[in-house]
C-alpha cells in the first residue's frame, strides 16, 4: 500500500478536533504567504559564501580550461611525426606551471598533467604506453589525433552561466566559481530571524521548583545557522500577553522573520495571539492536521514574517523543517525544498489514530529487494522528547488519512544525510 506523503496526502479528517485545522499542503501555501522576499543584496568573498544564496546570475569570468593543457603525464607530440615510426626524440619537459613553449619539429616533450600544450602538439601520449629512454621515446601503442588534450574553453565559454539566481552556496558551487577565478560574488542579504522562547517554567539559570531548561532556543538558533540566518537570540518571554507585546513593539521593522515556541496552544496562558494582535500584528492561520506540532501559527508583525511554533521541542523541530526553513529559502529567492521525498518502505506495524499527517524519527535498517530504504520507527509519538530524534536517521511522515501502517507499507523520507547539506 502507498501511504501519500504528508504534504500531498488526503487531507481528509476522521475526528472532530481535526475540523478546523489546516492541511499540512495549506498551512505550508499558508507560511510562505507571510514571508517578504529580500532585495538587499552583499557582496562577500568567496570564502564566506557557504550557505549565501545567489543574489544575480553568475558568468564565467573566462574560458575554461584557461589554455590547451595536457589531461595526463605522458608525451606530447605531432601525431603525423609518428608515421612509419614509434620512436622519437626528447627535446625538453613541460610541467604544469611552465609557460607554454613550442615542440620542435620531429620531436617529442615529456609533458605532465596540466602542463601547457606547446605549440605545434596535437597529441598527448600517457606515460604508460611509452618507454620513456631519457633522450628519446618509444611509443608501444598508437595514439588517436588529440588524445588526452583538455582544449581550452571545452568546459566553460567566457561568459556562460556559472550559477543562477537564488542558489544556495554549497561546496561545489565555491569550487566551481573558484576554479573559475571569481573571489567574490554577490547574495541575498542573510534573513534576520528574532527567535524568543515562553514560559514561566523554562529557564536558562539553575532549575528552580517547577522549572525546565530552555531546549528549544538552543535548538532553533542552531537550525537556523545552518539555514544561514543572522539570528537574534531575544530570550524568554514570560506568561503575560502585556510583557509579550512589549517585547514585540518595533520588531517588525527591524526583522524579516519573527519565530517563538510555545504558548500557541489551548491553555490559559498561550498568551502569544494576543500578544501579537496587541502589538499590531495579525494571524493569517492557526492548527495544522500535524503530528507534532499542531497549534502552530503564521502571521505577521509590520514587515516581518511571525511563526508562532508550539512548546514541545519535537514539534520545534518538525515544525522548522516543514514551515520555517521553507519561509527562509523563499525569503532569500531559493526554491523551498519539498519534505519528505525520499522513496521508503515500513519495517515495522503500526496503529495510529487518523485525523493528522504524523512525522515521526525512523533509523535506517537495510533496503528490501528493489532497493528500497527499509524504515524503523523510534518513540512512541511523544512530542516533549528530543532523545529517539537523536539517534535518527532522519523524519518518516503518514499521511493523516491513514490509521495502520504494515511491515512492506510505503513511507516517505527525508534523510538526514541530505538534510540542509551543502553538499
Ligand atoms: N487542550 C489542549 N491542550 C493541548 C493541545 C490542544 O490541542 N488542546 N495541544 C497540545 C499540543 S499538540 C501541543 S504541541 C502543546 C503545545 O502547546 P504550546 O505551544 O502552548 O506550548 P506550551 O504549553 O508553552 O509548552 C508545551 C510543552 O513544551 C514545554 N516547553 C515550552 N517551551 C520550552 C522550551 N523552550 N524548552 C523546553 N521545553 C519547552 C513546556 O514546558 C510544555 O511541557 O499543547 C498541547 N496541549
Ligand atoms: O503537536 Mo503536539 O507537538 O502533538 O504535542
Amino acid at each position: 500500500m502507498l501511504i501519500a506523503s504528508v504534504t500531498g496526502g488526503c487531507s481528509c479528517e476522521s475526528l472532530s478536533d481535526t475540523t478546523d485545522m489546516m492541511s499540512v499542503a495549506d498551512a505550508l501555501h499558508r507560511a510562505l504567504a507571510q514571508v517578504t522576499p529580500i532585495t538587499d543584496k552583499d557582496t562577500v568573498p568567496l570564502a564566506d559564501a557557504l550557505g549565501r544564496t545567489t543574489a544575480t546570475t553568475i558568468r564565467a569570468a573566462r574560458a575554461m580550461p584557461y589554455f590547451d593543457n595536457s589531461a595526463m603525464d605522458g608525451f606530447a607530440l605531432r601525431l603525423a611525426d609518428l608515421e612509419g615510426r614509434c620512436c622519437l626524440p626528447v627535446a625538453g619537459t613541460v610541467a604544469a606551471g611552465d609557460a607554454p613553449g613550442v615542440l620542435p619539429n620531429g620531436a617529442a616533450m615529456r609533458i605532465y598533467t596540466g602542463a601547457p600544450l606547446p605549440e605545434g602538439a596535437d597529441t598527448v601520449v600517457m606515460r604508460e604506453v611509452c618507454i620513456d629512454k631519457s633522450r628519446k621515446v618509444h611509443v608501444s601503442s598508437p595514439p588517436k589525433l588529440g588524445d588526452n588534450i583538455r582544449r581550452a574553453g571545452s568546459d566553460q565559454a567566457k561568459g556562460e552561466v556559472l550559477l543562477g539566481t537564488g542558489v544556495r552556496m554549497a561546496s561545489r558551487h565555491i569550487g566551481l566559481l573558484a576554479a573559475n577565478g571569481l573571489r567574490q560574488i554577490e547574495v541575498v542579504r542573510r534573513p534576520r530571524v528574532a527567535v524568543f522562547s515562553t514560559g514561566e517554567e523554562v529557564t536558562t539559570g539553575p532549575c528552580g521548583p517547577g522549572q525546565i531548561p530552555d531546549a528549544n532556543r538552543p535548538l532553533l538558533c542552531a537550525l537556523l545557522a545552518q539555514h544561514g540566518a543572522e539570528i537574534s537570540d531575544l530570550g524568554i518571554l514570560p506568561d503575560d500577553p502585556v510583557a509579550s507585546t512589549a517585547h514585540f513593539a518595533g520588531l517588525g521593522t527591524r526583522f524579516d522573520l519573527i519565530v517563538t515556541s510555545g504558548a500557541v496552544s489551548m491553555g490559559g496562558k498561550d498568551h502569544i495571539r494576543e500578544a501579537l494582535t496587541a502589538a499590531g500584528g495579525r494571524i493569517s492561520g492557526w492548527r495544522v492536521a500535524i503530528k507534532p506540532g499542531k497549534p502552530v501559527m503564521f502571521g505577521r508583525l509590520g514587515n516581518a514574517a511571525f511563526t508562532g511554533l508550539p512548546g514541545n521541542p519535537f514539534a520545534v523541530y518538525v515544525g522548522f523543517h516543514l514551515f520555517v526553513s521553507a519561509q527562509l529559502a523563499r525569503m532569500t529567492g531559493a526554491e523551498p525544498a519539498p519534505f519528505a521525498t525520499t522513496p521508503a518502505c515500513a519495517g515495522f506495524d503500526w496503529q495510529r489514530k487518523p485525523g493528522r499527517a504524523e512525522v515521526f524519527p525512523v533509523r535506517l535498517g537495510g533496503y528490501d529487494a528493489q532497493g528500497l530504504p527499509i524504515l524503523h520507527r523510534l518513540g512512541a509519538g511523544v512530542s516533549a522528547t528530543l532523545l529517539p530524534l537523536a539517534g535518527a536517521d532522519g523524519l518518516a511522515t503518514v499521511a493523516a488519512n491513514i490509521s495502520t501502517v504494515k511491515h512492506g507499507d510505503r513511507l516517505h523520507w527525508h534523510p538526514f544525510h541530505t538534510t540542509g547539506a551543502l553538499a
